[in-house]
């Protein structure tokens, strides 16, 4: 059964811009009924509040300015979220930074923060608060959490840790104890800030990587295309499933081969 957006709630992580941004508006469009930006960035947060109350309605959106790493914090958000619309659906764990100039932070935004996302969602927020019997978990990978990635090692691996969150928190087990769907998006690259950093590499070593990538990244596609992906993600993906957005062409499913079949006879 298809899950129905319209008067759900939503929690958007890293919602202040880019994907997290244009996914609020996606999901608006097919009438939701409110929804919570989270953010660090408090400047872009107070404006997107504003243009969604604009275009959507005022009350429709809520931001608040957190730390995904702090989990005191992030709870507040989602206290918030409950005072404010009285109940959470879908919760978009979508922040995350990039690249390996930066790669402490990279672990503690795009691991940390992610996983303080699914144990406040999973196991305090969603399985209480969801107005119907199903939430949703929807997390943000990327291609690069799908293989290896010479120019970023460690945004490679942050992301590589978000497959095994959504394997794990996406188990039968975790579904029948909550009743939160789980889900993984995976997008290539992407017009959004994050591709504007002077934080590229871990090193000067590092330089001539790019080269050996070309031509998977070429085609950098609209947060508008990937967002509106999520929002089909979110009605009807399977509970664990991964799923890929490249190129600006519909999202295909990606799957785990069971190690079994690689034994030896
Ligand atoms: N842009 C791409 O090419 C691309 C490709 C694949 C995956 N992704 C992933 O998509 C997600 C969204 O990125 P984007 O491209 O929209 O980038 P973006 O930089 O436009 O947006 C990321 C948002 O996350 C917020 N954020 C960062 N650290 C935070 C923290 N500690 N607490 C709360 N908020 C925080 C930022 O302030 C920003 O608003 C990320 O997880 C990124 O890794 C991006
Ligand atoms: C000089 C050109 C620079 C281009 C940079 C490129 O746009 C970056 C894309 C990445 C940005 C964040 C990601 O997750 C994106 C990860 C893409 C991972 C691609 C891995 C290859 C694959 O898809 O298998």
């Amino acid at each position: 059964m298809v899950f129905e957006i319209r008067n759900k709630v939503a929690l958007i992580t890293g919602g202040a811009k880019g994907l997290g941004y244009n996914f609020a508006k996606a999901l608006l469009s097919k009438g939701l009924k409110g929804v919570t930006l989270v953010d660090i960035n408090e400047n872009d947060g107070i404006l997107a509040e504003k243009e969604l109350n604009e275009i959507y309605g005022n009350d429709k959106a809520l931001f608040v300015k957190c730390d995904i790493t702090n989990y005191a914090e992030f709870e507040e958000a989602f206290q918030r979220t409950i005072k404010k619309f009285h109940q959470l659906d879908i919760l978009a764990n979508n922040a995350g930074v990039g690249f390996d100039g930066i790669w402490r932070k990279e672990i503690d935004v795009n691991i940390i923060g992610t996983i303080n996302g699914f144990i406040l969602g999973m196991d305090h927020y969603l399985n209480k608060y969801k107005s119907t019997n199903e939430g949703v978990i929807i997390a943000t990978s990327s291609t690069a959490g799908l293989g290896g990635y010479a120019p970023w090692p460690v945004y490679s691996a942050t992301k590589f840790a978000i497959t095994g969150m959504v394997k794990s928190w996406g188990c039968q087990f975790h579904y029948q104890r909550t009743g939160v769907r789980v889900v993984e998006v995976c997008p290539c690259a992407i017009a959004t800030d994050l591709l504007n950093t002077d934080a590229f590499s871990l090193s000067p070593l590092y330089e001539g990587s790019m080269e050996t990538i070309k031509n998977e990244v070429e085609q950098v596609q609209k947060p508008e295309h990937v967002a509106g992906e999520m929002v089909k993600m979110v009605e009807d993906a399977p509970n664990g499933s991964i799923w890929v957005v490249e190129a600006g062409e519909p999202a295909f499913e990606f799957s785990l081969p069971k190690r079994e079949i690689f034994k030896k006879e």
